[in-house]
């Protein structure tokens, strides 16, 4: 197991070398050959490939870079406490939806976001409504990624989705994945993007949420540097779902570098509960990643997955987007809400998808953030990251 001692969390940054040839092919949508010429350059140089399709950055505009819009998370199944197992196991029902907020992860049902695909669909109309455009729907390899079902609510709703390539935490891990070589999961993960996922012919935009335990496991090393070399290959995207401990999200970014990884087009997801002290943050936004806070909307006293962490509130949240605009980071700065269970949607009494959109961009503005710094972190940043070198 890879534990690393805090001296080699504070490599510098390495620029990676861009100018290997490579012969790779794949087939845009609607069978266009794709030749990649250089390592980082392929038809989809410049532009931005969602489920429908390559389109333009720009048409990209208000994008939430975190989200899943069907999924299941059976893998973090938490016991319920001693008392609540009547309540854990009761369909979820009103006078249950204060427990249900605080203990998420104790009930089969509410992990099932993959039943709720007609919800998912009206609360997307409504993120558009509410001036949302885009969606990156994180849901990799593990967790119950479906791609056809992303493409219908594209279609049906008019709102950009982006797919997510590659494999989620060890534990979802199958066999044969632990047994791959890098080699052969770079093999998978540049095939998603560039000929289509689970046998669909639906490609992927970005490579993640990769998923990452504490400690790392062996299996997710080899899944991080297969993102690493796919990432050189195809100058795409790339998103990381860290383990639970504030040393994690420096480990991550020191083997993705050794592995010639581009930080610069990688983002750090779920700093929320990741990393608490501002010193230790400025730190870790020096090595470059796009760094996000994606649990908005996500408030309760204890955090069942890693209960040492006190879940911030949202005004806590705004008060770190704030500080680290204020250190000169709002280049690197996302955003979102990572529904990834039932009861965050508004058909459950949650926030839904549209919460940033109606209630948190007013509190930055009254917490002093600008309009122009609102705009880079819903619409510049993520245009920046999810187009293709
Ligand atoms: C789907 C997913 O990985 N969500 C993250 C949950 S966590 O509590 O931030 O780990």
């Amino acid at each position: 197991m890879p534990v690393c001692e805090t001296s080699c969390f504070l490599l510098p940054l390495r620029r990676v070398a861009r100018n290997r040839s490579s012969e790779i092919e794949g087939r845009l949508s609607g069978s266009k050959p794709l030749r990649l010429i250089h390592s980082n350059m392929s038809a989809l140089s410049g532009q931005v490939q969602t489920v429908l399709g390559p389109i333009e950055p720009d048409q990209l505009g208000v994008t939430m870079t975190h989200e899943h819009l069907t999924m299941t998370f059976e893998c973090c199944y938490s016991t319920p406490a001693p008392g609540d197992e009547t309540v854990a196991q009761a369909p979820i029902q009103m006078k249950n939806l204060f427990w249900l907020n605080q203990n998420p992860y104790s009930s089969h049902e509410n992990l099932l976001l993959v039943q709720e695909t007609d919800a998912v669909r009206e609360e997307l109309h409504e993120y558009r409504k509410a001036g949302g455009r885009t969606i990156v729907e994180n849901t990799t390899q593990g967790i119950s990624r479906d791609l056809p079902c992303l493409r219908q609510l594209a279609i049906d709703t008019g709102v950009h989705i982006i797919g997510g390539a590659g494999f989620y935490v060890d534990a979802t891990h199958s066999e044969a994945t632990r047994k791959m070589t890098v080699e052969k999961l770079t093999d998978i993960i540049v095939s998603e993007v560039l000929h289509g996922a689970d046998g669909t012919g639906i490609r992927c935009g970005v490579i993640g949420e990769i998923g990452c335990s504490w400690p790392l496991t062996d299996s997710e090393v080899k899944v991080l540097k297969a993102t690493a070399h796919a990432q050189t290959k195809l100058g795409c995207p790339a998103i990381i779902h860290p383990g639970r401990n504030p040393a994690a999200p420096f480990e991550i970014v020191r083997i993705l570098q050794e592995a010639g990884g581009d930080i610069s087009k990688t983002v750090m997801s779920h700093l929320d509960r990741t990393i608490f002290d501002n010193g230790e943050l400025l730190e870790f936004a020096n090595l470059g990643s796009y760094l996000e806070y994606d649990l908005f909307g996500t408030e309760m006293l204890n955090y069942a997955l890693y209960l040492d962490v006190d879940m911030p509130s949202d005004s806590q949240r705004v008060k770190t987007l704030a500080f680290l605009v204020q250190e000169g980071y709002e280049d690197n700065i996302l955003i979102a809400h990572d529904v990834h269970t039932k009861n965050r949607l508004t058909k459950y009494g949650g926030h839904g998808y549209s919460h940033i959109l109606k209630n948190i961009v007013p509190k930055m503005l009254v917490r002093g953030i600008s309009q122009t710094h609102i705009d880079k972190i819903l619409i510049d940043n993520p245009k920046r990251w999810l187009t293709f070198k």
